[in-house]
């Protein structure tokens, strides 16, 4: 068997310290089983690359308040004083350098707002009853103007006529409406799928409560499935599950990562089948791959309600428009940022920010401000704390 050398581990200031912790400890123990000293070593003497940019999301923690989710970090780890950090300096995503090698005066100022964005250094003010200034303002070369209908205007600036170009397969990899609430994605992915032509086929899911998660023993008189089947949760494809062809969706879950086949990865249906989707992947490293998704258990991991739910069903969601968090990792030529309620969380506004290639690709749209001294301004939520002990 081959020996593992290195593990990498991407996106990590998102991940609960914990589980570093667990890694650690599970390392020293199956490594220090023929070598005792690698007891002794961090992580068992592997070497782990964590990847990673504070500025960005950071561990969800179910109703928790900032310090809870600052102390959830891996940087507030034991572990972190035996990391080594090394900083990346030059923005890959939206490149600043002409192939002459002259600067792009346009691409370094955006990179450097951008940056600005992240690091909360960019000027705010705060709302009255306020303790801290968040309200930043945003250029106007981004901003649409809001109108009577706010979907049709993202729409219509991010997904420019739609109609003939809906199966575009390059058309639709390159763009996506991000906004930070579930339910205003899919108020977008609904619009936008009345308007895809083709047949719909809906897939029902079969829903029941987890045995081992409740002591009730009456489960199906409590918790009936027509109960069950109206219960939604963010990460969890719905109960009844409407797909066209050509949709372009998401997966929601590690389906088969050796295939490219990831929670984030973006596809498009070829063929709607009774047991199997059959799908292009659009974005990671198998792009062009043409696959089959079928149906899989998922399970409610954070519920308010006395139960687990099982779910079994296709695990995909259209992805016309997507949240902020979903949209970490992604790169896309053309975004449409939808804030009809600004951010919520640390990093929020710079992951939607940094999605773009090109500042020319970048459209935001607010809701209009009644006071005009905070026009064309939104929130930008940074816990400055995270970035102490970072160097
Ligand atoms: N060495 C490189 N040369 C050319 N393009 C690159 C290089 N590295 C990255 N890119 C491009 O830059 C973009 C961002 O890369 P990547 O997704 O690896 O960055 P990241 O730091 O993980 O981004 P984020 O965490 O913000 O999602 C991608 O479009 C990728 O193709």
């Amino acid at each position: 068997m081959q020996e593992v050398q290195l593990i990498i581990w991407d996106e990590a200031p998102m991940t609960q310290k914990y589980a570093f912790e667990a890694l650690d400890k599970t390392l020293r123990d199956i490594l220090g089983f023929q070598k005792p000293e690698k007891r002794e070593q961090i992580f068992g003497g592997m070497t782990v690359l964590l990847g990673g940019d504070f500025r960005q999301i950071l561990p969800v923690i179910p109703k928790g308040k900032r310090p809870d989710v600052v102390q959830a970090c891996i940087n507030r780890s034991e572990l972190w004083k035996h990391c080594n950090v090394f900083t990346l300096t030059r923005s890959m995503r939206v490149n600043e350098y002409y192939p002459n090698g002259e600067i792009d005066n346009q691409k370094q100022d955006f990179n450097q707002w951008v940056l600005s964005v992240g690091n909360g250094i960019v000027p705010a003010k705060a709302k009255d009853g306020e303790d801290e200034p968040s309200w930043i303002q945003i250029p106007e070369q981004f901003i649409i103007n809001s109108s009577d209908s706010p979907i049709e205007a993202i729409v219509a600036e991010t997904y420019p006529n739609f109609i003939e170009r809906q199966h575009d397969e390059e058309y639709l990899k390159e763009r996506a409406i991000l906004t930070p609430r579930n339910d205003d994605v899919d108020e977008i992915n609904t619009y936008m799928f009345k308007k895809l032509t083709g047949k719909s086929v809906t897939y029902n899911s079969a829903d029941e409560v987890c045995k081992a998660s409740t002591e009730c023993l009456d489960q199906q008189q409590l918790y009936p499935t027509e109960f069950l089947n109206t219960l939604n949760f963010s990460g969890m494809p719905p109960h009844a599950l409407c797909l066209k062809k050509e949709l372009p969706i998401m997966l929601l879950r590690n389906v088969n990562p050796t295939k490219g086949l990831c929670n984030g990865t973006r596809l498009i249906i070829t063929e709607l089948g009774e047991f199997f989707i059959h799908a292009k992947i659009l974005t990671g490293s198998h792009v062009g791959d043409n696959v089959l998704i079928h149906r899989i258990i998922t399970t409610s991991n954070q519920s308010k309600w006395p139960f687990v739910l099982k779910r079994r069903q296709y695990p995909v969601k259209p992805c016309y428009a997507m949240t902020i968090n979903k949209s970490q990792r992604q790169s896309l030529n053309y975004v449409g940022l939808y804030l009809p309620n600004p951010v919520f969380s640390h990093g929020q506004l710079y992951v939607a920010l940094s999605r773009v290639t090109n500042p020319a690709g970048l459209k935001i749209l607010m809701t209009e401000e009644a006071d005009p001294e905070f026009k064309n301004c939104t929130r930008n939520i940074v816990y400055k704390e995270t970035f102490n002990n970072l160097l």
